[in-house]
């Protein structure tokens, strides 16, 4: 029988001996590589982990001990090992497994939110409680990789965690010199110096293992490596860094040395005051395809062919678009900068990055250094272009307000993911942004509708120059372009009708938007289909339109509270407009991951559903409708 499928709870964990682990830890890499080759998954970072997670649950007492995992994409082995393994293969599939931390799924997970650095803080206010409580013999332990501790969060929770000795708090670095790509700055800098000393380590390693069989040679040689490796180790390492802020620093320790991540964890734990304990690992281990794989070590792969580790191939996104425009516009104007929060190829900047190299910053997990960032490279005369996903904006939302709003800055903010991004979770819906960025005085927010529209939407703006302006578009493949059959201001109509319905459609909307009207049509209502394009600020023609209809359904793939809908009945409203509006968007709460176009579905954003119900609309205001002989043929639900 396989050791993995005995584990139902950390404590069988506890219980197998030394001697059955790198069976289990074998055990488990490849049900996470067959596994992730069905569903997708954070694959890379997982292999990382398996014996740093199998330390943990060896060392401490979850849940009574708290483990925190900082962005929780690495929890995959955490999850089989608090007795979930035999429901793996359901991993981020509708009604399965999420891809996070799931306070639904188990007492094991604590924190859910997969926005980067936050864990500190989490376990800073955890480890307060606990000792406000008198609950000391209980410990929090944070995981933490090098990439989110470029996140100004994790700063300031160690700021507070070195001001507090009696905190029963552990900090465990996962340290594998990357975030999707290596990561960058002088934190990465100092954390790979550190990482140099390991070469010590493996010859204190090869010392222990081969030489110290020999009686009167080997100790001695060991014992004096080891007192050259702590003399180097002192005056090369910035363990120091972290022993400053008061800090103590246990480390640099091998990963993947399950006795000696133990053994630190142990030494961290009897301490009973903040630790960092320094864990070196490799992202992808104990999987060639991934360990080898340049880009980000099967980070995040969509399926995949588990003996080969090849991809399907990929159909052109909206990141391919948003990447080929860039290089054009980085060719037709020198001033053009990019920027990226640790997330170049994910954010399609790698084309930008390769063709203008020093025209591009990665700042790390750092949105909101990002957004100042690029507000001094516009004071500078640069014309910066920050590219991240949309729920990533939320962090950046103070900065782009203040910092470059406010300055009437020429910033460009590129929202990829924006929407319903579905297989993530809650935490990664995009789908408060056109919200958020409503209430910020002199923003531009475009909304595409297909690839075409991207480019020229991006091009214009570029050329805003007197405040920020926002492009957003969804995950995944571009559709199937829309053309304009005519043109009202700034709009484009995509469908002419004669009066009934003025069907606003955001976005990629457009194409539920034109499947909605010729249901309608055939019930003898006619729709109106316009693409605002810019949806903030509206455009005046808007409210011509939409004073020549009975009714305007304005239909977008963003929560329904605050985002365009809303915008339009108030542009409509001040204009002393009445025609009754119905908004569409995505229903204001946290979604449970499934795929993106069941979650559309079932909030209603397709073209039966919006037939149906602007049919429900219209007929309750226009009984004769009713009567219409086209009204027989229903839409279905
Ligand atoms: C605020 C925020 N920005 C961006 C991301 C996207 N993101 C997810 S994982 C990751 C890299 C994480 O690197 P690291 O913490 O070192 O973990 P590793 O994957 O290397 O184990 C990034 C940038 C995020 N989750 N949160
Ligand atoms: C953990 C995280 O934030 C990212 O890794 C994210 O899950 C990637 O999403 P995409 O697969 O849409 O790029
Ligand atoms: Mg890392």
């Amino acid at each position: 029988m396989a050791i993995l499928e005995t584990i139902k709870d950390p404590l069988d964990v506890r219980r197998l001996d030394a001697a059955d682990l790198p069976r289990l830890a074998a055990e488990v890499r490849d049900l996470l590589v067959s596994s992730v080759a069905r569903t997708g998954g954070h694959l890379g970072p997982n292999l990382g982990v398996v014996e740093l997670t199998i330390a943990l649950h060896r060392v401490f007492d979850s849940p009574r001990d708290r483990i925190l995992f900082d962005t929780g994409h690495q929890a995959y082995v955490h999850k089989m090992l608090t007795g979930r393994a035999g429901e793996f293969g359901t991993l981020r599939q509708e009604g399965g497994l999420s891809g996070y931390p799931s306070q639904a799924e188990s007492d094991h997970d604590v924190i859910e939110n997969s926005h980067a650095s936050t864990a500190l803080s989490y376990a800073d206010g955890l480890a307060k409680a606990l000792t406000l409580r008198g609950e000391t013999d209980r410990t929090v332990v944070a995981v933490i990789g090098d990439g989110a501790l470029t996140g100004g969060m994790a700063w300031e929770a160690l700021n507070n965690i070195a001001g507090r000795k009696d905190l029963p708090l552990i900090v465990v670095v996962n340290d594998n010199g990357r975030s999707y790509s290596p990561t960058i700055g002088g934190l990465a800098y100092h954390l790979s110096s550190l990482r140099m000393t390991q070469g010590y380590e493996h010859a204190l390693e090869f010392v222990k293992n081969n030489l110290g069989r020999v009686p009167l040679v080997g100790p001695p040689i060991y014992d004096t490596l080891h007192g050259m490796k702590k003399g180097l180790k002192d005056i090369l390492t910035p363990q120091a860094m972290f022993e400053d802020l008061g800090l103590k620093y246990v480390g640099p320790i091998d990963g993947h040395d399950e006795a000696a991540v133990e053994a630190a964890l142990r030494r961290a734990r009897a301490f009973r005051g903040p630790v960092i304990v320094h864990v070196l690992t490799r992202k992808g281990y104990g999987y060639s395809p991934a360990e080898n794989h340049d880009e980000d070590c099967f980070h995040s792969p969509q399926p995949f062919d588990p003996l080969t580790g090849e991809e399907r191939p990929k159909p052109h996104s909206w990141t391919n678009v948003f990447g080929e425009e860039m290089v054009k516009l980085g060719a037709e104007r020198s001033d053009v900068v990019a920027i990226t929060a640790a997330m170049l190829h994910p954010t399609g900047l790698a084309a930008f990055a390769e063709a203008y190299p020093d025209r591009v910053y990665d700042v790390g997990i750092a949105e909101q250094h990002a957004m100042t960032s690029a507000a001094g490279l516009a004071l500078g005369g640069l014309r910066p272009v920050v590219a991240v996903y949309a729920t990533f904006l939320n962090r950046a939302f103070d900065q782009l307000l203040m910092d470059v709003a406010l300055h009437r800055l020429p910033v460009t903010v590129v929202l990829d993911r924006a929407g319903v991004t579905g297989d993530d979770g809650a935490s990664h819906n995009g789908m408060w942004d056109m919200s958020i960025l409503q209430v910020v005085p002199g923003l531009s927010l475009a909304a595409p509708r297909d690839g075409m529209r991207l480019r020229e939407l991006l091009a214009e703006a570029v050329a805003i120059e007197d405040g920020p302006s926002v492009v957003r578009f969804p995950k995944g493949a571009v559709p199937t372009e829309i053309e304009a059959v005519g043109r009202l201001g700034e709009m484009d109509v995509l469908r002419a009708g004669d009066g009934d319905v003025l069907l606003v459609a955001v976005g990629p909307m457009a194409e539920a938007c034109l499947e909605a009207a010729t249901l309608l049509d055939a019930q003898g209502i006619s729709a109106t289909v316009v693409d605002p394009r810019w949806v903030k600020p509206l455009d005046q023609a808007l409210v011509l339109a939409a004073s020549a209809h009975k009714l305007v359904a304005v239909v977008e793939d963003n929560g329904r509270v605050g985002g365009v809908g809303d915008a339009v009945a108030r542009l409509l409203r001040d204009a002393d407009v009445d025609v009754p509006v119905r908004t569409f968007g995505i229903p204001q709460r946290f979604l449970d991951h499934a795929k993106r176009a069941k979650i559309l579905g079932t909030s209603g954003l397709n073209g039966q559903d919006l037939a149906r119900k602007i049919t429900e609309a219209v007929a309750r205001r226009s009984p004769v409708l009713e009567s219409h002989p086209a009204r027989q043929v229903q839409t279905t639900d």
